[in-house]
């Protein structure tokens, strides 16, 4: 059994902890059977191979009884970059417990689990239900909404330096005045009507006008105004800082991709610039 969790960027922007997009890199979990202890083969750097993992634990708060499993990890999902891989590891873990224990879980049901697991649906959400997801919580249960799809691709500018989300958390303010609450709040709301109106003059500006988090992190991340600006030369649509950063993402038509990439390589860039497209499946099995 193989499972597969697509990655994803969360934000867009002002959607600060409640908007995601699932996005076409894979994390694929294959089950190469039971075994006397957890051991998950690997080559993702210095994360654990045994029953501390992120997938395993994450499993076993599902399904505590799970026997022990030798599990094969193959992910192109940079971890610690924006894309989404701890949520892509919930999402295998609960899959996981799902499929061995026959749980037969609902996708709303998952999208809750793991949401409480994560704190917000922003990224698990989509990475569950792929497409364009819209979520947080009311009264400690989690609702997510899908949203339409905006017929665009995506240039993920993938920094050779990782930023660890709990990082770019401390970055952020611990209060925001009345008035610009109000102001960073009308934008987000003006940016789902735009979404759901498929308005996207408005939406793409609204993007670029998060109040929430951005303004605050733009210092660990220096490439994001740099990149935003040669999007605006080449033709992009938006540019926004994909979940915590450190990737900046670009949303860009697919016939101005080419350009753009080679403009951010002419700029001394040292990162890798990859096309992504909306996964629109969330997790399977393959
Ligand atoms: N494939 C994986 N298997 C097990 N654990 C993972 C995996 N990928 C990520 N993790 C866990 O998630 C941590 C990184 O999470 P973090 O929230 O900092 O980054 P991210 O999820 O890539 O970014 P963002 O949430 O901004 O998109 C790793 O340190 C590790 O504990
Ligand atoms: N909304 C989250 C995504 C990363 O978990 C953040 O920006 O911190």
């Amino acid at each position: 059994m193989i499972i597969q969790v697509p990655a994803s960027s969360a934000n867009l922007g002002p959607g600060f902890d409640s908007i995601g997009i699932a996005v076409s890199l894979y994390l694929k979990l294959e089950v190469l059977g039971l075994s006397d202890n957890w051991q998950v083969d690997h080559q993702l750097g210095k994360l654990p191979h045994d029953e501390t993992n992120m997938i395993v634990t994450t499993a076993l708060s599902v399904a505590p009884d799970l026997p022990p499993q030798h599990l094969r990890v193959v992910s192109e999902i940079p971890v610690a970059h924006g894309l989404g891989s701890s949520s892509s590891a919930i999402v295998a873990g609960i899959e996981l417990a799902n499929q061995l224990k026959d749980l037969n879980f609902s996708k709303e049901e998952k999208v809750e689990i793991a949401s409480q697991i994560e704190g917000h649906p922003d990224n698990v959400a989509p990475a569950i239900l792929g497409g364009l997801v819209v979520g947080t919580h009311i009264n400690g249960h989690f609702s997510a909404v899908e949203a339409p799809l905006f017929p665009y691709a995506f240039a993920a500018y993938i920094p050779p330096y990782n930023l660890k989300t709990a990082d770019a958390r401390a970055a952020l303010p611990y209060q925001l005045e009345y008035s610009q609450a109000v102001h960073a709040s009308a934008v987000a709301n003006t940016f789902v009507a735009s979404l759901f109106a498929k308005n996207y003059d408005v939406a793409f500006k609204l993007m670029e006008a998060d109040r929430f988090h951005e303004p605050y992190r733009k210092e660990l991340v220096p490439e994001l105004d740099q990149i935003r600006e040669l999007g605006k030369k080449h033709g992009a649509l938006a540019t926004y800082l994909s979940g915590a950063g450190p990737t900046v993402m670009t949303v860009i038509d697919n016939d101005d991709y080419g350009l753009f990439e080679q403009a951010v390589h002419a700029a001394g860039l040292k990162g890798k610039v990859v096309r992504l497209h909306p996964d629109v499946e969330g997790v399977k099995l393959i």
